[in-house]
């Protein structure tokens, strides 16, 4: 995509929507993968993205975060078409956590997290005291702090996805895009990851197959099916046995939690009754 200069204006980051996606659709010459796909999020809300395995997740997260362009539809961000944003305007306001990392060897975990330093320093400028202690923080914040020195790549897979949130962390994005951030994590980290991106106070779409952790922590939920959305709302009007058994193929029981207003889900296996 060809890039264009810089705005002279920021973009209008005072739009009270985030995110607004009409009519999207892409496929490949022999699949349709996402179908005519239309939400609006507006600004700070906490949305997951649920759905079976190839339910288009992941695809429709590459759309937004322009890796792929789709073949209908729009896309933009704070009323501004994604297309409109240069490379580097669009870093300053989305951060992207992926489930696959850099590759590249030699870089520190410490390196790895600057790099969401980027997009608001100018090329050739050094790492100032500030950034460091920014750097430092976010690995604070993601239990991190003691490894900075680690080589990235000999980090566990959870290490590393929790390198890639104090990343975004100080790229201090205005959206956040999560594809599956809790793989990879044990239970405490997953709930630490959820905890951190619910804390930053900024848009989230986060894809994650937990049903019972989005529920807790979204807002809303956004369910596809074989590329389309079938429901879109809070948990406990998406979350229906009937949901659940028609796109999951799970016989599953709902009440509500325990603890909180949010349902929780009782699979029901083989054999129970
Ligand atoms: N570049 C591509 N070329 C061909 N098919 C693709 C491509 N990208 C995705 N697909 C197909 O599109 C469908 C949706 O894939 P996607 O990865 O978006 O699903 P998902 O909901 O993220 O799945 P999962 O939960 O398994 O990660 C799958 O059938 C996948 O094989």
């Amino acid at each position: 995509m060809t890039e264009l200069p810089e705005p002279s204006t920021a973009p209008s980051t005072a739009s009270s929507v985030a995110l607004e996606v009409a009519g999207l659709s892409w496929g490949t010459n022999r699949k349709q993968i996402l179908d005519d796909i239309s939400f609006t999020i507006p600004r700070n809300q906490f949305v997951g993205i649920i759905g079976p395995n190839g339910a288009g997740k992941s695809s429709l997260l590459r759309c937004l975060y322009r890796k792929t362009h789709p073949d209908q539809g729009s896309i933009s961000y704070f009323g501004k078409a994604i297309g409109r944003y240069s490379r580097r305007a669009l870093a300053r306001q989305i951060a992207v956590v992926l489930q696959e990392a850099p590759s590249q060897f030699d870089l520190s975990a410490g390196d790895v997290i600057a790099m969401g330093l980027t997009p608001h320093k100018s090329l050739l400028s050094f790492e100032s005291m500030e950034d460091r202690e920014q750097i430092v923080n976010a690995a604070r914040q993601v239990d991190m702090e003691h490894q900075l020195q680690q080589e990235f790549n000999a980090l566990s897979g959870g290490e590393k996805q929790r390198v890639m949130i104090a990343r975004a962390i100080v790229q201090k994005p205005s959206v956040l895009l999560m594809d599956e951030p809790t793989n990879h994590l044990d239970v405490h980290h997953q709930i630490e990851v959820l905890e951190l991106a619910r804390a930053m106070n900024i848009t989230v779409l986060v894809s994650i197959h937990d049903l019972n952790l989005a529920a807790a922590f979204c807002d809303r939920l956004i369910l596809l099916n074989q590329g389309a959305i079938v429901a879109d709302g809070a948990a406990n009007t998406v979350l229906t046995e009937h949901n659940l058994a028609a796109v999951f193929n799970v016989n599953a029981q709902l009440d509500r939690h325990p603890f909180a207003e949010h349902p929780r889900i009782t699979y029901k296996f083989r054999g129970e009754a």
